[in-house]
């Protein structure tokens, strides 16, 4: 797998920065390549993982039913603009032969993926495919919810647009009712304690 060249983003921010008329030289541009190259390491760390390596710790659980953890926060950065798109993940599975994951580890498996290049349907897929492929389990349903800033700051402006994606596989592709249940607890606003 190829690793982060900081030197050739410098190279390349300070020469956008010339490109737009700025003069890079200028005191507080000086330090701004290395920021954003900083900032873009941590920003497309998911390059360097592999979705499925999170969710290979497993417990031999017996449960066959619905897990879902919804409202996972992710940014993620447009492959056609480079600038970000944010909003929610919600991945539900069906545990299969004892194979239970983490819960955290469902969160990291949605970092590694937006954290990269991307759109939002490959992001959605990826998380269903990476589960799909790792837990084999009865069936994996992935929602995904963002406003891009591709469309609220620049283009065609419409701030508060919101694009849903989902993916589903193995039983929820048959089961509406199954495809219901999470539907229902993603319409739900209540929160532990809350
Ligand atoms: N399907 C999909 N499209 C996306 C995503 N993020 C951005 N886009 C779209 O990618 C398209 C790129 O269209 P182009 O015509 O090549 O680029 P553009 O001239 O900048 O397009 P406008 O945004 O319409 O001004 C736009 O319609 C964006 O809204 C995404 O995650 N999924
Ligand atoms: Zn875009």
């Amino acid at each position: 797998m190829s690793s982060f060249d900081h030197e050739k983003i410098q190279q390349a921010v300070r020469m956008m920065l010339e490109g737009i008329g700025e003069d890079p030289d200028r005191e507080g541009l000086l330090d701004t390549p290395k920021r954003v190259a900083k900032m873009y390491e941590e920003v497309f760390q998911g390059l360097y993982e592999s979705p499925e390596e999170h969710l290979m710790t497993v417990f031999g659980e017996d449960h066959e039913e619905l897990v879902l953890v919804k409202d996972i926060p992710f940014y993620s950065m447009c492959e056609h603009h480079l600038v970000p798109f944010y909003g929610h993940a919600h991945v539900g599975y069906i545990p299969k032969d004892g194979k239970v994951t983490g819960l955290s580890k469902l969160a990291r498996t949605v970092e590694a993926v937006t954290r990269r290049p991307q759109l939002q349907e490959r992001i959605t897929s990826s998380v269903a495919e990476a589960i799909r492929e790792t837990l084999a389990p009865h069936g994996v349903m992935v929602v995904v919810e963002a406003e891009h800033m591709c469309m609220t700051m620049r283009g065609v402006k419409k701030p508060g647009a919101v694009t849903v994606t989902s993916a589903v596989r193995g039983s929820f592709e048959t089961d509406a009712a199954a495809r219901s249940e999470v539907l229902a607890f993603l319409d739900r606003n209540s929160k532990p304690g809350g």
